[in-house]
């Protein structure tokens, strides 16, 4: 597709006829509204749905049973759901494991992967970066007795919405023992070269993690080939997973018998946990970076939503995926020119994740207009309306519509009656 494509309603149909992916929309429960926030939080598929009442049969019907029996028994749910995720990321079965939170993932690596030594004390992050991933470093640096001023590098955004990689890679002194960045930034949708910046962060003896929340389920990724060190992400974005569902976490192989910074009886090999030993013996795998008892009934959604990715493959997602916020771009550019918007996100498939991010200067009420008349997007401060599309139940003439809504609000200005302050949970 491409500026040329005709941008009517009819196109949009007939691509949705030859969408391979279209029967996927009716695995879903669709709102009333039209959902472009799958990148805050998915919608609940039915599969998830049934997993979480599988989860709660077993646990009616098997009690304390259930931690080894059963068809999926607890005791080993996290690793499986690690392995169903593995090819999301491109890494092995045991070199993921679904576990914690994303922040707290982040806390349990950077315990385990970030030790100042010597010079080497700085960690490198971006300003852009969402505000979890810098408390969490902050916090960890505080830990060791450092300043989070002085030691926590910020890369600075040259125009306030990307970050570009030569910025990133020229904060890659000699004083940084670890590089914490966003495979795709959360407001402008700007996907990083995870390859370049892992190549460029090993050339000069740095290690280096991903926080993976935008992009997973949507993007490919290929962690182990391009030797990244270590990731993380939630599960409740792409992945469709539910509210505070279980995140996960990567560990390259080569750091396989690293002691976790933040050890528990669950970071024990399988045969030896109940051995009730005062000595941990800490598994070989990305096992090894869990805690303590898996939440249950929080993974327990992940087995529904991860079974349709063992269908479609990720790659086929991303193809849907770009051609969705191609078709949605190239409608704003004609729908909407001269109406105060700015496209934020890159324009290059190879540079862009899962989202549009439009910029304008009543973003906050136009999303307030959007909602009120049946559109979901959400707005980021300060001036941000993010909409995204999503490849397993978004269509191209759901694209189509809502941006003939949002040119219908901005002609009639119907979102001048809304109060210009955003909400508690924009
Ligand atoms: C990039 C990024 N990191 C982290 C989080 C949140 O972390 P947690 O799942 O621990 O709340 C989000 C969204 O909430 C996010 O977008
Ligand atoms: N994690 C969230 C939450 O607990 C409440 C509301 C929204 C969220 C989100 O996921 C926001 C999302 N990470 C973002 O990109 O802004």
């Amino acid at each position: 597709m491409s500026q040329s494509s005709p941008l009517t309603k009819t196109y949009a149909q007939q691509l949705d006829a030859q969408d391979e992916l279209a029967s996927y929309r009716e695995e879903f429960y669709l709102l009333s509204s039209l959902y472009l926030d799958g990148n805050s939080l998915g919608l609940m598929s039915k599969r998830a749905e049934k997993s979480v009442m599988d989860m709660m049969q077993a646990w009616k019907e098997l009690g304390v049973e259930g931690w080894t029996t059963g068809n999926h028994p607890w005791f080993f749910f996290s690793e499986k759901l690690g392995e169903m995720s593995a090819a999301l990321v491109g890494a092995s079965a045991e070199e993921v494991i679904v576990t914690g939170s994303t922040t707290i993932n982040l806390h349990q690596l950077a315990a385990t992967f970030y030790h100042p030594v010597g010079k080497r004390t700085k960690v490198v992050a971006t300003e852009l970066d969402f505000p979890t991933d810098i408390y969490a470093l902050q916090s960890q640096m505080k830990l060791h007795g450092l300043d989070p001023e002085e030691h926590l590098v910020r890369v600075a955004s040259r125009d306030g919405r990307l970050i570009e990689e030569e910025d990133i890679i020229d904060a890659m002194t000699d004083e940084v023992a670890l590089l914490v960045l966003p495979t795709v930034l959360y407001r402008s949708g700007q996907l990083l070269d995870i390859e370049r910046l892992t190549a460029a962060a090993h050339e000069r003896g740095i290690l280096i993690g991903f926080d993976g929340c935008h992009s997973v389920g949507a993007i490919p990724h290929s962690f182990s080939k391009w030797g990244v060190d270590f990731a993380y992400w939630c599960n409740y974005k792409y992945v469709n997973a539910g509210p505070g569902s279980v995140g996960s976490l990567y560990v390259n192989r080569k750091h396989f018998g690293r002691t976790p910074g933040l050890a528990g009886w669950f970071s024990s090999k399988k045969d030896k946990q109940f051995d009730m030993d005062h000595t941990l013996d800490a598994c070989e795998s990305a096992g090894a970076y869990q805690i303590g008892t898996p939440h249950m009934l929080s993974l327990a959604p992940l087995l529904g939503s991860l079974e349709m990715f063992q269908e479609v493959s990720v790659e086929k997602l991303r193809t849907k995926s770009l051609g969705l916020t191609r078709f949605m771009m190239d409608l704003i550019d004609v729908e909407l020119a001269d109406m105060g918007f700015t496209i934020a996100n890159p324009q290059q498939d190879e540079r862009r994740g899962g989202h549009v991010s439009l910029e304008h200067d009543e973003a906050i009420r136009i999303c307030k207009a959007l909602k009120e008349a049946g559109i979901i997007p959400d707005f980021r401060a300060p001036n941000i309306i993010r909409l995204a599309p999503v490849a397993f139940y978004t269509t191209y003439t759901e694209v189509w519509e809502s941006v003939q809504i949002l040119k219908t609000i901005m002609l009639e200005k119907s979102y001048e009656k809304f109060e210009n302050k955003r909400e508690v949970v924009a």
